[in-house]
């Protein structure tokens, strides 16, 4: 899959292709129909399939300290689209030259002048262009007179209601990992680069791994059952994420693993931390001995809902 990062980048070859445009968090079941529909008119038409996505995104952009917790990072969101069978990925910069398009100004540059799109998938509820005025009616309109079709695919639902990043990030909030994982296709993960911490962990007897988030605001907070691939083995464990609110205040968020059962070293490689069942929520302690006990305590759960 290749990543063509802003229209400049674009190139003649570029021109031709079938299109989607969309955030695309947490590439869940919804985009994944999308993505099929996207597959089949590129093989039926023999052009690539080509997906347009923004970063940030744009409620990221509008209002970056109220925007929602994201699914998926840039990095996770491109591995997952490439699996989906998508061809090539347009990621524009969410910016104020792009807010301010209109949405005929957006055909005409991006889709038009940039990919020269001769089919184009949303889904029936798709909106864009500055105050999100363009819409599917504008679209079969603006594709008529620029020659390219459009299709808006149905929506998918799970229980009668719509699958959306906005559902999942309250059902991950919620705790359910079964329906989350209905409504990905896959269990919900986040996987980072494992760094060294403050090393406060060992004197607590908690040795844990500390996942780099970086800049991903989790939609999760809490301490959590989990199972951590690392180096293709799966290990069995217990997390928490959040700002770990007893011992320090850099206020952002941080993911630790402790793998049950196992002693060896960990930094730098990549892990993948998949999200089984909420233990409790993090909690401010009146000491570090009250830390220690509950995560002795958390341990000890774990260890009863792994069967260990
Ligand atoms: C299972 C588990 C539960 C935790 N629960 C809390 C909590 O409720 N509140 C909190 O402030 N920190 C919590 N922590 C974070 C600890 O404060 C942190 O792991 C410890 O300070 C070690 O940090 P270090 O790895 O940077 O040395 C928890 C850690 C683990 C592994
Ligand atoms: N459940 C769904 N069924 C069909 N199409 C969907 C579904 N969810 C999203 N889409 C479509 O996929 C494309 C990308 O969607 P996008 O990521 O922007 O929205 P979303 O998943 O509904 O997220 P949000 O909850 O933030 O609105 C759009 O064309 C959108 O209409």
């Amino acid at each position: 899959m290749e990543l063509v990062r802003g229209l400049h980048n674009l190139r003649p070859r570029h021109r031709g292709c079938v299109a989607t445009i969309g955030n695309f968090d947490g590439v869940h079941a919804g985009h994944q129909a999308i993505l099929k529909r996207l597959r089949t008119h590129s093989d039926r038409l023999g052009l690539p399939g080509c997906v347009v996505i923004f970063e940030p995104q744009p409620r990221e952009y509008f209002s970056p300290q109220s925007a929602p917790p994201r699914l998926t990072r840039l990095r996770d969101k491109l591995v997952l689209l490439a699996r989906q069978g998508v061809d090539r990925v347009l990621c524009l910069a969410f910016n104020r030259r792009l807010r301010e398009l209109s949405a005929e100004e957006f055909v005409q540059q991006v889709l038009v002048d940039g990919l020269g799109v001769k089919h184009l998938e949303v889904g029936d509820d798709f909106r864009f262009g500055c105050d999100r005025s363009g819409d599917f009616a504008f679209l079969l309109e603006s594709g008529k007179r620029h020659g390219f079709t459009v299709e808006a695919a149905n929506t998918v639902a799970d229980s009668g209601e719509r699958v959306s990043s906005t559902r999942l990030r309250q059902v991950l909030a919620d705790g359910d990992f079964d329906l989350a994982e209905r409504l990905l296709g896959r269990p919900f993960s986040i996987t980072g680069r494992v760094m060294h911490g403050q090393k406060l962990g060992r004197t607590l007897g908690a040795p844990t791994a500390n996942v780099q988030l970086k800049r991903l605001h989790a939609p999760l907070q809490g301490v959590y059952r989990v199972s951590a691939e690392v180096d293709g083995e799966a290990h069995k464990g217990v997390a928490n994420i959040g700002t770990r609110p007893t011992v320090e205040g850099d206020g952002r968020p941080h993911l630790e693993v402790h793998l049950l059962d196992f002693a060896g070293d960990l930094y730098g490689k990549r892990m993948t931390v998949t999200f089984h069942e909420k233990i409790r929520d993090e909690q401010r302690f009146d000491s570090l001995d009250s830390l220690q006990q509950a995560i002795q305590a958390d341990f000890a759960t774990a260890r009863a809902l792994w069967g260990l």
